[in-house]
């Protein structure tokens, strides 16, 4: 059964994604791609963003290595700026419209979050990047996805990401686990399924937001998942 359309909706890529072949940072190439693929959507969609961090930094692996938690999950939030930057570029390169806004004031290189701002933005075509997440150390990038979706009246939220789904257990653990083609909030969450945090699902099931994960690494996937088709989990209140 094809999945329902939207119009306005947030796409949270994760950091990783970015890195494309190479093991750590920014690959202009797989940026630029990603960049051409959200060009081929954004005149029928109003559109936002979060990049996650995880190419760069992420706090908890900083805090594994000794820094202290808070300190390193505001470093992991500057990572996000930085790929919310390379994003912006390469999809100016192109013509797409946009702006970064970002939840940690940085004058010099982006808005501050501003709710009403951006959703002005959307509402001319721009392209609004969320950049530094929530602003609050202890979240990821997922939860900030969930809460900008809830503040700009997204009526979806989709994960670009490096799976094609939600899978009863990790399959990159499992290989044998299965892939839904449905599930609902409350079994990710009974089930502790961590295609993504808790707190984000929760906070989508309570503000009534499906989210879409897909394989973003997929050359062509993301018109197709925006437009109801290709492989992907739609999460979703109900059975
Ligand atoms: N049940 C599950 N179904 C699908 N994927 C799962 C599941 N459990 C864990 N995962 C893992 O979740 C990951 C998806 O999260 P992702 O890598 O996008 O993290 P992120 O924190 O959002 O991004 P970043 O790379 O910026 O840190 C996949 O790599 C996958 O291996
Ligand atoms: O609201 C937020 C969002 C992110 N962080 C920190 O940034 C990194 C990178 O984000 P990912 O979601 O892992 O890609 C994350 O590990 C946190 O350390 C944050 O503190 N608050």
């Amino acid at each position: 059964m094809p999945r329902p359309r939207f119009k306005r909706v947030l796409l949270k890529l994760s950091g990783e994604v970015l890195m494309g072949p190479s093991q750590f940072g920014i690959d202009p190439d797989t940026v630029a791609r990603i960049a051409e693929e959200i060009a081929g959507v954004a005149k029928d969609h109003e559109l936002c963003m979060v990049v996650g961090g995880g190419n760069i930094f992420r706090g908890l692996a900083g805090a594994a290595k000794g820094f202290d938690r808070a300190s390193a999950d505001y470093m992991g939030m500057l990572a996000t700026v930085m790929n919310a930057l390379a994003m912006q570029n390469a999809l100016e390169k192109i013509g797409v419209d946009t702006r970064v806004q970002s939840a940690i004031p940085m004058a010099t290189v982006s808005e501050p979050y501003i709710r009403r701002r951006a959703v002005r933005h959307m509402e001319k075509g721009r392209v609004v990047i969320f950049a530094a997440g929530t602003g609050n150390p202890f979240f990821t990038t997922d939860t900030a996805a969930a809460l900008r979706a809830a503040e700009m009246g997204c009526e979806a939220l989709f994960k670009g990401t490096s799976v094609d789904g939600v899978y009863d257990a990790d399959p990159k653990k499992v290989p044998d686990a299965k892939r839904y083609e449905s599930v609902s909030f409350n079994k990710v969450l009974s089930d502790d399924l961590r295609v993504m945090d808790a707190s984000a699902v929760a906070l989508c099931r309570d503000n009534n937001i499906p989210i879409v994960v897909f394989n973003i690494r997929e050359r062509g996937n993301l018109a197709k998942v925006l437009g109801g088709e290709g492989t992907a989990t739609i999460v979703q209140n109900g059975e």
